[in-house]
């Protein structure tokens, strides 16, 4: 198997509830709690749960840690009483006030740290939650390089171009970039640019803002804002990022937001969950922006971290230009958690 289709395949495989083995000197075998069912639990004999260690802390454990970094995975012990079930609830903050009053839950020491990290981003790829059984090790299961996991973004192939007319602009060209978590990221090429730095907008996709105009967010009226201000600049790109919910896919945003109703605020909802505030890199960003030949931008954008980056990536930021939208009701406390929080520049 290529490294590409073993990325995809144990994707696939963890969405399905099928076990995983995370490829190394020391090997992890591992399936989702939301997808394996108790009868696998059962027969295969899952032996420990590996939460983040956000979520750990969400649920107090991180007292019980001799190193309590977020950023750390937690392994749990597994009770006689952790069934499928009782782990889904553990797991899933939607559920907190639901568990039943079992517990103390053991922290184990967590010998294979870069195989855990690996896991865990693996499940958050397949748009889960960050949460693990962790089995025997089991030699004929289908396998995934540790390291093909962690370093998984850099690069994309070129699927297709087309023209693209948009209103207002008739020379736009639509380019589609796969990669190599089989996501399809795309680029609006807008007019011609040539001598100064194109004006670019990274876009994170957002299914509820960009499709159906939710209030919640200012990703709907980001996003046309972007392109009228790229054709007013003669030309640039917008990139559509497939970064749904910064990152952690579009079950778990919903997740996000019903914990937002209950009071959390963007950031907090998404530790909650078990995430980082913000899962996003901009390593395939700067890997399409390269295949067009693009290797200095201005970029259209409030967040610093985007910025950074990019600049990572190896794409020069020449300017940072401010996009702000009026803020509304719904959204006005989002858009001051993400400057108070997450410094997004006012
Ligand atoms: N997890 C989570 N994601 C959200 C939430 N609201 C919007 N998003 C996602 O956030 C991403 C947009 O990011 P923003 O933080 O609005 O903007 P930004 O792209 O970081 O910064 P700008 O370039 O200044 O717009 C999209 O992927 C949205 O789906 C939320 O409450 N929780
Ligand atoms: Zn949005």
């Amino acid at each position: 198997m290529t490294k590409r289709s073993e990325l995809r395949s144990a994707i696939a495989a963890l969405k399905s509830g099928r076990r995983v083995r995370i490829l190394s000197a020391n090997p992890l075998t591992v399936a989702s709690v939301e997808t394996t069912d108790l009868d696998a639990l059962d027969t295969l004999g899952a032996r420990s749960l590996l939460i983040s260690g956000w979520r750990a802390t969400a649920l107090s454990l991180a007292n019980r840690l001799d190193a309590a970094d977020p950023a750390e995975p937690v392994l749990l012990e597994r009770p006689e009483w952790l069934d499928a079930d009782a782990a889904r609830a553990i797991c899933d903050p939607g559920r907190d006030g639901e568990r039943a009053p079992t517990g103390p839950l053991a922290p184990l020491p967590l010998d294979r740290g870069d195989e855990a990290k690996s896991a865990l981003k693996l499940a958050r790829l397949a748009g889960l939650l960050p949460a693990l059984w962790v089995f025997d090790d089991a030699p004929d299961v289908m396998g995934v390089n540790a390291d093909i996991v962690a370093a998984s973004s850099a690069k994309v192939t070129l699927v297709a171009r087309a023209r693209l007319p948009l209103e207002d602009m008739p020379e736009t060209q639509i380019a589609v970039f796969r990669a190599a978590d089989g996501e399809e990221h795309v680029a609006l090429i807008v007019g011609a640019f040539g001598g100064k730095p194109p004006l670019v907008r990274l876009h994170s996709e957002c299914l509820t803002g960009d499709v159906f105009g939710s209030l919640k967010c200012d990703c709907g009226p980001q996003l046309q804002a972007a392109l009228r201000l790229i054709a007013a600049a003669d030309g640039g790109v917008l990139l559509y990022l497939r970064q749904e919910g910064r990152g952690i896919g579009i079950g778990n945003k919903v997740r996000a937001y019903a914990l937002q109703d209950r009071g959390f605020d963007t950031v907090d909802a998404n530790l909650r969950l078990g995430f980082a505030d913000d899962e996003r890199d901009y390593e395939e960003a700067a890997a399409i922006l390269r295949e067009l030949g693009i290797s200095e931008v201005r970029l259209l954008t409030n967040n610093p971290s985007k910025v950074e980056g990019l600049e990572k990536a190896g794409i020069e930021v020449a300017e940072r230009v401010g996009h702000h939208m009026p803020a509304n009701p719904h959204n006005a406390d989002y858009l001051a958690t993400k400057r108070e929080k997450s410094g997004h520049l006012p």
